[in-house]
């Protein structure tokens, strides 16, 4: 793997034979790298794994949050080993290999995020040849050639190409929150690259849910008379995004409807209500993330997977800061004073991760219930 600033990692190559650039970003978690591997997030991304045990519970088709791995490629500390669980259908390595997805082992993952924080985000270019063979100086050229996420929109590569009834729910549901109910809420959720665990989290909640594609407009989305909208999560800079999301979520704004979103939704909610967005250092990849409730007090612990920010700064009259990062104090979450329009930019769906925020769901729902 060749960083831009010149410096180079040796590994063990699995997975897909290539090269791939991308911007390296690093995640905590422990658990979930199949989720994360699928996560249309992270569209143009690579992952560095600072968990060392990666792949030892292979790959199965239900964990997938989208059809195939959409991270641009991973780095892991050990050698994926033969998968132990009975889940398993198939060993990460092959799995990446079928998914032209190229992965590295045998890094020190844990330094690799240390430089990672202390620079930024570097842009990467990651190889895997069998029989060895690199030309380093043009990897690096590669690399530095790789324009960075910073005005890209991704949404477009990930988005459904044409809208989709959705009605599986969460196979589980933690206890202290409603089991699944009948659907009695009619949602349009608008896929800028929708995790399907929100999807069901949605569905389980109570939702019946519609998903249209990213450049819906405000006429199409209303034209399906929803009690509420629904903006997904998804990859690239919200700015660029903007050009079409926008207009579209001004109109529904209009329309008085509720409207819940999460990350990329939420930055492109604040970016309609005039708020403005920014890309972090290295952004916060994890599973534990301490989330403050300013309303209440709590402090949730949370999944996150975001490298751009809203400057809350920037947040207009009438909108209110409802969740912060107790990591770095950047904003999670906003709300309209006046409206049953909020949004949070950590991932209350939990796939992977802890399962804290779910209640966020149920206050999407019951702000439809009147
Ligand atoms: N998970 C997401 O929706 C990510 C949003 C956005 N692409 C970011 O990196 O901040």
């Amino acid at each position: 793997m060749a960083l831009a600033d010149g410096s180079i990692f040796y590994g063990y190559g699995f997975g897909a034979t290539g090269v791939t650039t991308a911007e390296l970003c690093f995640n905590t978690a422990m658990t979930g790298y199949q989720e994360i591997m699928t996560d249309p997030s992270y569209a143009g991304q690579i992952v560095t794994f600072t968990f060392p045990h990666i792949g030892n519970t292979g790959v199965n088709p239900e964990d997938d949050e989208t059809a195939d791995p959409v991270a641009a490629g991973m780095v892991v500390k050990w050698d994926p080993t033969q998968p132990s669980n009975w889940r398993a259908t198939e060993t990460l390595s092959d799995w990446l290999a079928k998914r032209g997805r190229i992965a590295i082992g045998g890094l020190d993952t844990r330094r690799l995020t240390r430089a990672i924080r202390q620079q930024g985000a570097p842009h990467v270019a990651l190889a895997h040849d069998p029989d060895g063979n690199f030309d380093t100086d043009a990897l690096v050229e590669q690399a530095r050639a790789f324009p960075g996420l910073e005005g890209l929109d991704l949404a477009l590569d990930v988005t459904c190409s044409q809208s989709y009834r959705w009605d599986e729910m969460r196979w589980a549901w933690p206890d202290g929150y409603p089991r699944q109910t009948a659907p009695k809420h009619k949602v349009v959720a608008i896929d800028f690259g929708a995790k399907r665990n929100i999807l069901r989290c949605l569905a389980s909640a109570g939702c019946d849910v519609t998903v249209l594609p990213a450049t819906a407009t405000a006429a199409e989305v209303l034209a399906h008379e929803p009690d509420g909208v629904f903006l997904s999560n998804g990859p690239g800079d919200p700015a660029a995004t903007g050009a079409y999301a926008v207009p579209m979520i001004k109109g529904v704004l209009e329309a008085g409807k509720p409207m819940f979103g999460i990350c990329l939704g939420h930055q492109m909610l604040a970016l309609a209500l005039g708020a403005k967005t920014i890309k972090m250092n290295h952004g916060h990849h994890g599973a534990n993330h301490p989330v403050k409730d300013n309303e209440t007090g709590k402090v949730e612990i949370t999944s996150m997977n975001h490298g751009f920010a809203v400057d809350s700064q920037t947040l207009p009259k009438g909108v209110i800061e409802t969740h912060i990062s107790l990591f770095d104090g950047s904003n999670c979450g906003i709300r309209m004073e006046d409206r049953p329009v909020f949004s949070v930019q950590h991932h209350p769906e939990a796939s992977p991760g802890p399962q804290d925020s779910f209640y966020l769901f149920e206050r999407f729902a019951a702000s439809m219930a009147g």
